[in-house]
C-alpha cells in the first residue's frame, strides 16, 4: 500500500514483515489499549490513534495529544530477560530519532535525552513509556508507547516547573508530517535497530545512542523523588543506567529526571 504524499516530509510505503499493525480513532490511551489488547495478539503489533482522551506520560504526568501527533504503541513479547526489555526504550528512542530524520532531512536538530526523550532544537518533541504485563522474569508483554508532537506541543504551563520546553515539529520548522506516514517509517527503523540487538547486543545500540545524546560531557542535574545528584554526563552503561561524574566520583543512576542547566 502507498500512502499520498501529502506530507512534506517523505511518504513511507514499506512495512516490517511480521509485524501488525491498528489504527483506531480515539482511544483513552494506546498504552492502555495495548494491554488490553496483548493476550490475544499473536506477533508484534502498533497500535495508533489518532486521538487520546487519557495519554499517559512518565512517573504518572499525562500526555495530551490532540489530532494531528501522533500517538502510538508497539506491543511485543520480549524473548530476552527484563533488563533487555528495558533496553528496548533506547531502540525506541533510536528508531524515532532516525525515522524523523529519515522523512525530514538531515538538517533537522535532533537529539536524545537520557532516558528517551527526544529534543528538537533542544525542546521536547517525543516521549517515551515503557509499560509491562507481568513483571521480572515473567514479562508476559511490553507496551512501547511513543508520543511526537507532529502539529501542536502542550502549554509550557501546562508542564512541572523546570521541564524543558515542549515544542512540535510544524512550529519548529514549518514541516508537516502526517501520524501515518511516521507509523511506517518509525516500524521500519525500530525493526532495524531492534535486529542490531537481537544480533550484536546492547553495545551498537548503546554507541548510536551516545552519538545522537544532547549535553554528553556537560554538567547534568539527575532528581530521582527527593534526591538530587549533580555532575558530568559521562555517558550510559550497559544496562543504560546514566554515569554521572561528580564529587563523590562515578555513579551509575538506573533511574531518574534529569535536568540541564539554563533551560
Ligand atoms: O512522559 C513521557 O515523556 C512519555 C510520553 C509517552 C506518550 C505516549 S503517546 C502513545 C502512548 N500512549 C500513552 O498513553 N502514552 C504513550
Amino acid at each position: 500500500m502507498r500512502f499520498p504524499p501529502l506530507s512534506n516530509g517523505a511518504a513511507v510505503s514499506a512495512w516490517p514483515a511480521g509485524v501488525a499493525r491498528h489504527v483506531i480513532d480515539r482511544v483513552d490511551s494506546t498504552n492502555a489499549e495495548a494491554m488490553r489488547m496483548a493476550p490475544g495478539l499473536s506477533g508484534p503489533t502498533w497500535i495508533m490513534a489518532r486521538q487520546q482522551t487519557a495519554g499517559r506520560g512518565r512517573r504518572g504526568r499525562a500526555w495530551t495529544d490532540p489530532p494531528g501527533n501522533f500517538a502510538a504503541t508497539l506491543v511485543l513479547r520480549p524473548h530476552g530477560s527484563p533488563a533487555d526489555a528495558a533496553r528496548l526504550s533506547f531502540v525506541a528512542a533510536l528508531a524515532v530519532h532516525d525515522a524523523l530524520r529519515r522523512m525530514c532531512g538531515p538538517h533537522l536538530n535532533l537529539a536524545l535525552k537520557w532516558p528517551n526523550d527526544v529534543l528538537l532544537n533542544g525542546g521536547k518533541l517525543a516521549g517515551i513509556l515503557l509499560e509491562s504485563i507481568g513483571s521480572g522474569a515473567a514479562i508476559q508483554a511490553l507496551a512501547i508507547g511513543i508520543g511526537v508532537n507532529l502539529v501542536a506541543a502542550p502549554e509550557p504551563g501546562d508542564l512541572e516547573p523546570g521541564a524543558l520546553r515542549p515544542v512540535s515539529l510544524r512550529g519548529e520548522t514549518g514541516l508537516a508530517v502526517l501520524p501515518d506516514d511516521l507509523l511506517c517509517a518509525l516500524a521500519l527503523s525500530f525493526d532495524d535497530w531492534s535486529r542490531q540487538m537481537r544480533d550484536f547486543g546492547f553495545a551498537p545500540i548503546r554507541s548510536a545512542w551516545l552519538a545522537r545524546a544532547a549535553r554528553l560531557g556537560d554538567t547534568i542535574t539527575a532528581r530521582t523523588g527527593a534526591t538530587e545528584t549533580t555532575g558530568r554526563f559521562d555517558g550510559i552503561d550497559d544496562t543504560g543506567a546514566l554515569i554521572l561524574t561528580g564529587p563523590r566520583g562515578r555513579q551509575a543512576i538506573p533511574a531518574a529526571d534529569i535536568f540541564f542547566a539554563g533551560t
